[in-house]
């Protein structure tokens, strides 16, 4: 019978059917960083367990690292005690860690794959939602809860509830210059925040196979903001040459190259939902709001309340047009910003910094803005070096960090935004306080990032 992707990943890492809609399941990847993981491991202690697979393990320091210094870490009591656990807990159960400036170090969405640790038919989870990432590289990729983690740790298998399918078929080619990024906003305006809910979804079509690897990272990254517990692209020539860069060296790939091809949906497999994109619509879009949904291009304006049918979507909309400072009937060029952040594991990666740079060359950041641009992961800083990205950064007047981290994604290290500063930001999340209390966010592509910073205000690529 014809099978899903999503399937075929299942059935072949189904241990045991546990009752009618949960699976044990075999876990072939874990990732681990600082946040949400010492209470796993005090409780294996308590438990007197030990890790199962450290060979099956790896873990960064990400979350509250400093961009600027190591050495910032050591004045900073707080933090340093959350890094400080995670080393003693992967040095006590054995488990590889990239430290803070090490060469494979950086946001643990982003070194993963570039370090060859998600391989096409596999299982992989972290102590994290936007693992979603490394569906990618057609893996079943998906966050979990501090006690998952605890359970993967002891046993390296999950009990979980079977997941529902979605296929989401982008027709027509993105009109050119639409980014990935651009693509995710329109289809969670589109579908809403909680439209992937108890699903998992194939992103197909022609479209979808046109993307690089990093841009189709980026759709994936964003698919849990649509609420789906995970986000797959089937296997092609991109992900086999991807995995190629990657694996250089690595022992028979040209056997696994032949398996990992079956890892895509069977042509008349049946999904739990459709849905067609038509992607000529998709334009460059920004969030104006507090959710990733609330998002418009800049031919709308901010919506008035009186287009929600939906009680509870009216009601949210209310609130982030108080939170926001924004007015209906505003379109997004007249939204004046004070920084620029452009990072995070949605788009921190070498192909993002270079759109970004591209558009920096010979021009100036707004005197008004910062921009402070972080580097995915070490790999990413050092490839941006090479390429002399560094030097552009620093020339048009932006803040180039040489130590990767989520930093500004979320606040916890110290390149939090005050309250007041309104920033466009290329990570994901947009809710309130998320980059700083009482700070406004508003998320979008790394070029109209790079185009708000130069022009002071929310802008497009095309208004240079
Ligand atoms: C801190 C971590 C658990 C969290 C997540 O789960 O995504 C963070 O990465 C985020 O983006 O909000
Ligand atoms: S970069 Fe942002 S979204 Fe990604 S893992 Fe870090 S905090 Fe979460």
């Amino acid at each position: 019978m014809a099978k899903t992707l999503l399937e075929k990943i299942w059935n072949g890492h189904s241990i045991k059917q546990l009752g009618d809609s949960e699976d044990l399941i075999y876990i072939d990847m874990h990732l681990l960083h600082e946040i949400n993981t010492p209470q796993a491991f005090d409780r294996l202690r308590a438990s007197n367990l030990t890790v199962r697979r450290p060979d099956l393990t790896v873990a960064t320091e990400d979350h509250n690292t400093p961009t600027r210094s190591i050495a910032a870490l050591q004045s900073d009591p707080l933090r340093k005690k959350q890094v400080d656990l995670l080393r003693q807990n992967c040095s006590e159960f054995d488990i590889p860690l990239y430290q803070l400036g090490e060469s494979r170090q950086g946001i643990t969405h982003v070194i993963a794959p570039e370090q060859g640790l998600v391989h096409p038919g596999t299982t992989l989870v972290c102590c994290d939602s936007h693992t979603t990432t490394h569906g990618a590289l057609a893996a079943l990729a998906f966050g979990i809860g501090t006690s998952q983690v605890e359970h993967v740790l002891a046993t390296q298998t999950l009990r979980l509830q079977r997941f529902n399918s979605m296929r989401i078929t982008v027709k027509n080619s993105l009109r050119a210059n639409i980014s990935s990024k651009d693509l995710a906003l329109f289809i969670i305006n589109q579908i809403g925040t909680g439209g992937g809910i108890g699903h998992v979804i194939e992103y197909a079509g022609d479209t979808i196979h046109k993307l690089s690897m990093e841009a189709r990272m980026t759709l994936c990254n964003m698919s849990v903001e649509a609420g789906a517990s995970a986000g797959i692209i089937g296997v092609d020539d991109v992900t086999i040459d991807y995995l190629r860069s990657v694996l250089n060296g690595y022992s028979n790939i040209e056997e696994e190259i032949n398996r990992w091809r079956n890892f895509v949906s069977d042509a008349d497999a049946i999904f739990d939902k459709e849905i067609v994109i038509d992607g000529s619509e998709v334009d460059e879009r920004v969030t104006w709001g507090t959710n990733p949904s609330q998002n418009i291009s800049f031919n709308e304006c901010i919506p008035d309340l009186s287009s929600y049918r939906d009680t509870s979507e009216k009601e949210a909309a209310q609130c982030a047009l108080e939170y926001m400072k924004i007015k209906p009937g505003q379109f997004l060029r007249e939204i004046r910003i004070d920084k620029v952040f452009v990072g995070s594991c949605t788009n921190g990666r070498i192909e993002d910094l270079r759109v970004v740079a591209g558009i920096l060359k010979g021009r100036a950041v707004h005197t008004n803005v910062d921009m402070v641009i972080v580097p995915g992961s070490i790999k990413v800083r050092d490839q941006a070096i090479r390429e002399g990205l560094d030097i552009v950064f620093k020339n048009a007047g932006a803040d180039f960090r040489y130590l990767p981290g989520c930093s500004m994604c979320v606040g916890l290290n110290e390149d939090s935004m005050r309250s007041g500063e309104r920033s466009v930001s290329t990570s994901n999340r947009n809710f309130e306080g998320r980059q700083g209390t009482g700070s406004m966010t508003h998320i979008a592509s790394p070029a109209v990032a790079a185009a708000s910073a130069i022009m002071g205000h929310i802008a497009s690529p095309s208004d240079l």
